[in-house]
């Protein structure tokens, strides 16, 4: 729980002042006499620190937030198609390291627009000798926030662009060499620490959040908790900006950031699937501090914001309807008061009066407000797009970004005496219980009106105190205990698929797996914990079509397929399937979501698709071939997933139950069609899902076979019959075969041609059934 004191606004109080050297002049007699020669060398310390942090502020360089540019490749979706229609011409370049220029290739007179940074990264193409890869990024930005976390300084790095434009790549990345500036700077922060002198002590905490429709969800809190903490961002008198209750995990090693992060990034896709939320939906901050003691020294304290923003883009591109209209408000009015924030603090540098931005108007800003103008070392990373069909987009971001340069920060050295910052809590914490008795006793002295809401709230506020006091009083290994238990409850609260290769077992858990029959037993618990949290439906009383008895579960409410019944495939060989289904099922549901987002984009939501998932338990082969969709024209789908009975029920007839089947295949080829074909439909929602199955499963294309072959059949016919018109009388007369007349000639010519015309056009006609079928997304 909690924030741990140390990550101070850089409080100058807590700290001797900076301004001058600081002089202690001592007379050794009267030193000596009070006994106080290790008192004299504290003094002589005090002072070599004092001043050694003056010469480490002084090599301080400029106090603006630095701006980075990054460009990314072109990428499949796009040379593919399925983002910009085929199209890709570069429409940017980055002429040296801090300099960038676009054009846009579809104007006429093409006017190009420079830009000066303080560091462009061109990483579109590797011929290029200025090519940046993760590499160069954690080189240069990487190890300077580190040299700063680990000297005192606040840091924070935020990735800003449209979407898809690169942003997640740079902050988390990939894998192997194409992991981001995040693990690498995890893994530089505990090589860092490793080379740190003898006797030094560290320690580390890490918070992982997102900010989703303006709603703060904590990404460490184990699966089942974290959709009901309801966070909020606030000032606190000695802490500065915190969020009570988020997760603050006490770390010892690389590898338990490691974990944290891929819980934190898969419970981000969790939510994806049961919130509509996709990565670019949401702002996602990962956090960690340090605290630095070397001996007989203040601690040195940092804390460091790598921040994943959500895309940019403007609604009117995405075409955005219901959730993700939503969605689209909430990152839109918070990035434009992100905006906002930056005008007014660059405006304020210029003209040097006192700024006023808007930072509570939204929990971005909130949280971000100290790494946007206080005391931390910001860096942005703008991400763009080199297509010119994002040209607007990436221009915004550039003038964006110019903005941004102007900013200021104040960021000072955090060099503390943690048990004066004990002493502050407690002293915050007795105004609290004073101030709550007066009010309580109904003294003469507190203001005779407290209302009730105001007596809640002083509540609240002393609760989250004493919290924050006996978090404090604890000691480092306990907390580092506390925290192994808990990733021990995340990962029983996640799914196994969920959890990434990087999520390993804990030192406790290596330990268990090299005994036996006992821990077979806690695994079997284990396992058990896992199905519990992943209800089932009821099995459906109507089988599916000729299928068998089966598992049902709405997607949408559990992401995966187990339950009482589906335990058994949880142990041993099944697992791998079962897990198998959950990927698939994240996919499916992702699908649909899709789907039901194109069909209603012209149509105001009145489509819905849910996905049932039928499995059958019993029968390992078809395991995984019950993937259904339900489409359905009305809202109002029957909340319990009871197998619809058949289409024409009478159900179906009043309306509200109308419901159409599809596989996952028949999903994913409908999916395809609506993408190329949705924009140009005037069609209703249904309208437009009928001519997709249409479209898909070969109908057409049958159908236009068939209609070929009719208008064939009957040209045949009418072409034999004028035939034996022509020849009747002729070989009645001449005995013999041959045709003699050049009328009769022509006429078999024709009926020859006609043939292979009809034979070539069900040759083409069957190609086209036959790669209709085949296709597959
Ligand atoms: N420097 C790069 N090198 C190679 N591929 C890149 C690079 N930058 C981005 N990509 C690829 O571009 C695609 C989009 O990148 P990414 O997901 O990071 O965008 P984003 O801005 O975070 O999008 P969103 O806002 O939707 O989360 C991904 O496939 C990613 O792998």
């Amino acid at each position: 729980m909690g924030c741990r004191p140390w990550l101070l606004k850089g409080k100058r109080h807590l700290f001797p002042p900076t301004e001058s050297m600081v002089q202690i002049t001592v007379r050794l007699p009267d030193a000596m006499k009070s006994g106080g020669l290790s008192k004299l060398q504290s003094a002589v310390s005090q002072v070599k620190q004092v001043n050694a942090l003056k010469g480490d502020a002084a090599l301080e360089d400029s106090p603006t937030i630095k701006v980075c540019v990054r460009v990314r490749p072109f990428i499949k979706e796009e040379v593919e198609g399925q983002r910009s229609g085929g199209e890709c011409k570069l429409c940017v370049e980055m002429p040296t390291e801090t300099s960038v220029r676009m054009w846009n290739p579809e104007e006429i007179e093409e006017d190009m627009r420079g830009f000066e940074f303080d560091r462009c990264y061109w990483s579109h193409s590797s011929d290029n000798p200025l090519y940046a890869t993760q590499e160069t990024l954690q080189k240069e930005l990487g190890e300077t926030m580190l040299e700063h976390a680990m000297n005192g300084f606040n840091n924070c790095i935020f990735a800003y662009g449209q979407t898809g434009s690169g942003k997640s790549y740079s902050v988390l990345g990939g894998k192997g060499e194409e992991r981001g500036l995040l693990p690498r700077v995890v893994e530089g922060l505990f090589d860092h620490f490793e080379k740190l002198p003898e006797g030094a002590t560290y320690k580390t905490l890490v918070a992982f959040m997102e900010i989703y429709n303006e709603q703060i969800r904590d990404l460490l809190a184990p699966a089942t908790d974290s959709e009901n903490k309801k966070l909020e961002v606030k000032q606190h008198p000695v802490l500065g900006t915190i969020v009570p209750g988020l997760t603050e995990a006490a770390v010892a090693s690389c590898e338990e950031v490691l974990n944290l992060v891929d819980y934190g990034t898969q419970m981000r896709h969790v939510s994806a699937a049961a919130m509509n939320a996709t990565s670019s939906r949401s702002h996602c901050i990962f956090t960690f501090k340090t605290s630095l003691t070397e001996p007989d020294q203040p601690s040195k304290v940092s804390q460091t914001h790598l921040v994943d923003l959500a895309g940019s883009e403007r609604a009117g591109r995405t075409k955005a309807t219901g959730d993700r209209l939503k969605e689209g408000a909430a990152i839109n009015q918070s990035l434009s008061t992100l905006a906002r924030v930056i005008s007014e603090l660059a405006k304020s540098s210029k003209t040097k009066k006192k700024p006023n931005p808007p930072f509570r108007e939204s929990k971005l800003t909130y949280i971000l407000k100290e790494s946007l103008c206080g005391n931390s070392k910001t860096v942005m990373m703008a991400a763009i797009s080199p297509n010119f069909l994002d040209f607007d987009e990436t221009l915004s971001t550039l003038k964006f970004a110019q903005s941004v340069k102007q900013v200021q920060t104040k960021a000072v050295q955090n060099a503390v005496n943690m048990s004066s910052v004990e002493a502050q809590l407690r002293a915050e914490l007795n105004a609290l219980k004073s101030q709550l008795k007066m009010y309580e006793d109904g003294s003469p002295t507190s203001s005779a009106n407290v209302s009730s809401e105001e007596l809640v709230f002083l509540k609240r506020r002393l609760e989250e105190q004493e919290q924050f006091c006996a978090y404090y009083g604890k000691d480092w290994d306990s907390l580092l205990a506390e925290e192994r238990e808990r990733m021990d409850t995340r990962r029983t609260s996640l799914h196994p698929s969920k959890l990434g290769d990087r999520v390993k077992k804990s030192p406790s858990d290596k330990r268990q797996d090299h005994s036996s029959d006992e821990d077979a037993d806690m695994e079997e618990d284990q396992e058990s914990i896992t199905c519990s949290l992943l209800e089932l439906g009821k099995p459906p009383d109507v089988l599916p079509p000729g299928g068998r008895p089966s598992l049902c579960a709405p997607i949408r409410s559990s992401l995966a397929v187990v339950g009482p019944m589906a335990q058994s495939l949880l142990r041993e060989g099944a697992r791998p399937r079962a897990e198998n289904l959950n990927r698939r099922l994240l996919e499916l549901s992702q699908l649909a979501e899709e789907t039901q987002e194109l069909l209603n984009r012209e149509n105001g939501g009145e489509m819905s698709i849910q996905v049932l998932v039928v499995v059958d338990p019993l029968d390992e082969e078809t395991f995984e071939a019950g993937l259904v969709v339900q489409a359905a024209s009305s809202k109002s789908l029957p909340s319990s997933w009871a197998w619809p009975r058949n289409e024409s029920s009478e159900a179906s007839e009043t309306g509200e139950r109308k419901v159409d089947w599809c596989s996952a295949t028949e999903l994913k080829k409908r999916l395809n069609w609506l993408k190329s074909n949705v924009s140009n439909s005037t069609r209703s929602a249904e309208e437009t899902w009928l001519a997709a199955a249409r479209a898909t499963s070969g109908y057409d294309a049958l159908e236009a076979l068939q209609k070929d072959n009719a208008a064939m059949v009957a040209k045949i016919a009418e072409l034999e019959s004028r035939l034996r018109e022509a020849e009747g009388p002729r070989r009645a007369e001449k005995e013999g075969p041959k045709l003699r007349s050049q009328k009769a000639r022509d006429a078999v010519k024709a009926i020859a041609a006609s043939f292979e015309t009809a034979l070539g056009a069900i040759d083409s006609a069957q190609l086209t059934l036959q790669k209709v079928n085949s296709t597959s997304v």
